[in-house]
């Protein structure tokens, strides 16, 4: 396949080997671009961990990890074992100093030292900061290295401030990589493709044009295996503050110069710069949080967060915020950004919605055109037009979708966004991967969110599993004459 080239032989170290995360996302997307080619047959991939496991042993999970979670269409029994011969594992305390550091370093003892390096933390991230000092004890850290840095960055600007600067002693910038798996989604890049190839979009993409913008990412899942880490998150901190934040600021950005990193590092930034601060006095009128009680999703009765947690818990499941960005290019539009887990369908898109037409020679007042793009499922870009009314002898208007699914070639699902993010980490292409300045414009701007919640000057709403949420964040767009998108279906 000609769109995947071949990246250079490279040693994957991933931390927190025998997690969920490893087991479910990096190993199978690792295989998945093996299989594509993209793989050199002499790369490494070390898996380390606490646990006490044989390479063999850890094989053997790894074998399981890929028939549990790839589909059986993609698994050829020797393209499997090609892979898992790539495989190693060393039983590690990362954070700690010992002798058990030597198996690693003697995996690395005849490895070219130009040879790529990427260490992966899919760990907790409290330890990021020991591992990277420990990888400089042990010398493992090359110019040729990069570190992994998987969310959350921490959990308000102290924790995420400590964790860059545990990493930052021992790596330069230019060597991190702070993963955003929401911008290795194909649709969630094509709005640069969108916005600035398009002249028809880009013209009419600012407050002259547009009303408001909504931002949705909803799940129908629950917590899962998750609560022990989401109950101290939320849903604020587990979507917001990342995901949905970076791709506002894809929506937002002026054009960047280039497509270099540093260019559309600083135009996303410029937009979280602008993000009017939330202060615990506009927290009650501009934010919604709400915790699920028991419900129904797809016929099937679920319980309440808190039935499923068994504690009290003052966590949102459910977060809407309503945000300005204060640029000459969005003066007076909001940002509607909503997430919540048990929600009615999973859907993750960004509505568009256009000033109406000043016209009166219809009589009736034209809609408004909308542009959906679709990030997941059924990936896609539908645009509302005003068009005749064919039916009608008078001349009057009803409403056309124009609407294109977004398709690999042969009509094959999208990669996994990890399978880019994973290889771009070796390619040494960083534009995907947020810049330590936005993660902590991020956090300045959540902060005060989540303090006024935290003192409780939001009052914690609730919403049944399978419903679109609270009715507070219906009149939340409201006040603005606007509706959620599933409300205008
Ligand atoms: N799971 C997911 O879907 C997502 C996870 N993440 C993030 O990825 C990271 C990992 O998450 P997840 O896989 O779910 O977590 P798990 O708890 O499932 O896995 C944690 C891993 O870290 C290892 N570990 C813990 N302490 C040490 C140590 N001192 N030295 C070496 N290894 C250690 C554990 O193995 P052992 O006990 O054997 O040491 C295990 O392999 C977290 O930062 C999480 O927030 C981000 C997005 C999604
Ligand atoms: O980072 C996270 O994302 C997932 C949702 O990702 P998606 O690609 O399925 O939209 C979410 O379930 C999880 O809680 C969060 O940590």
């Amino acid at each position: 396949m000609e769109h995947f080239q071949q990246v250079e032989p490279f040693d994957y170290v991933i931390f927190g080997a025998t997690g969920d995360l490893t087991m479910r996302k990096l190993l199978p997307a690792l295989y998945n671009r093996l299989r594509l080619g993209q793989i050199p047959d002499d790369a490494r991939i070390i898996g380390a961990a606490r646990t006490e496991l044989s390479r063999e042993a850890y094989v053997a999970r790894a074998r399981e990890a890929l028939e549990r979670f790839l589909p059986s269409d993609v698994l050829s029994p020797g393209l499997v074992d090609r892979f898992l011969a790539r495989l190693d594992y060393v039983t590690l305390d990362s954070s700690r100093q010992s002798e058990q550091w030597d198996s690693l370093t003697s995996l690395f003892a005849k490895a070219q030292p130009d040879r790529v390096r990427v260490f992966y933390f899919a760990t907790a991230p409290q330890l990021y900061g020991s591992i990277c000092e420990n990888l400089h004890r042990y010398g493992l850290i090359t110019a040729n290295s990069r570190v992994v840095l998987e969310k959350p960055i921490g959990t308000d600007m102290a924790t995420a401030t400590a964790i860059n600067d545990g990493v930052g002693q021992y790596f330069p910038e230019k060597q991190i990589y702070r993963i955003d798996h929401y911008l290795g989604k194909e649709t969630v890049q094509n709005v640069l493709a969108l916005r600035f190839a398009n002249p028809l979009i880009n013209a009419a993409w600012s407050a002259e044009h547009i009303e408001s913008v909504q931002i949705t990412a909803a799940e129908t899942v629950g917590v899962e295996g998750r609560a022990a880490y989401y109950d101290t998150s939320g849903a604020l901190r587990d979507m917001i503050q990342n995901h949905l934040l970076q791709v506002l600021c894809l929506v937002a950005m002026e054009a960047p110069d280039s497509l270099e990193a540093d260019a559309v590092r600083n135009a996303k930034l410029a937009v979280l710069n602008a993000l009017r601060p939330i202060t615990e006095a506009s927290a009650a009128t501009e934010t919604v949080r709400a915790q699920y009680t028991a419900g129904v999703i797809g016929g099937e009765n679920v319980p309440g967060y808190l039935e499923e947690l068994g504690t009290p818990s003052a966590t949102e499941t459910f977060a809407a915020v309503r945000a300005w960005v204060d640029t000459p290019r969005w003066k007076n539009v909001p940002f509607y950004i909503r997430t919540a887990k048990r929600s009615a369908r999973k859907v993750s898109e960004i509505v568009v919605t256009f000033r109406p037409a000043a016209t009166t020679m219809f009589g009736a007042a034209p809609a408004s055109n909308r542009l959906v793009l679709r990030i997941q499922p059924n990936e896609g870009v539908e645009l509302r037009l005003n068009v005749k009314n064919p039916a009608l002898d008078v001349f009057n208007l009803h409403t056309a979708d124009l609407d294109t699914s977004i398709r690999m070639e042969g009509g094959m699902p999208f990669p996994d966004s990890y399978e880019r993010l994973l290889l771009d980490a070796v390619r040494g292409d960083p534009v995907l991967f947020i810049r330590r300045d936005e993660v902590e414009a991020a956090w300045r701007w959540a902060e005060p969110v989540l303090d006024a919640w935290k003192h409780n000057k939001v009052p914690m709403q609730t919403y049944s599993a399978g419903s679109y949420g609270p009715e507070q964040a219906t009149r939340l767009l409201a006040e603005h004459g606007d509706t959620w998108h599933e409300a205008s279906e």
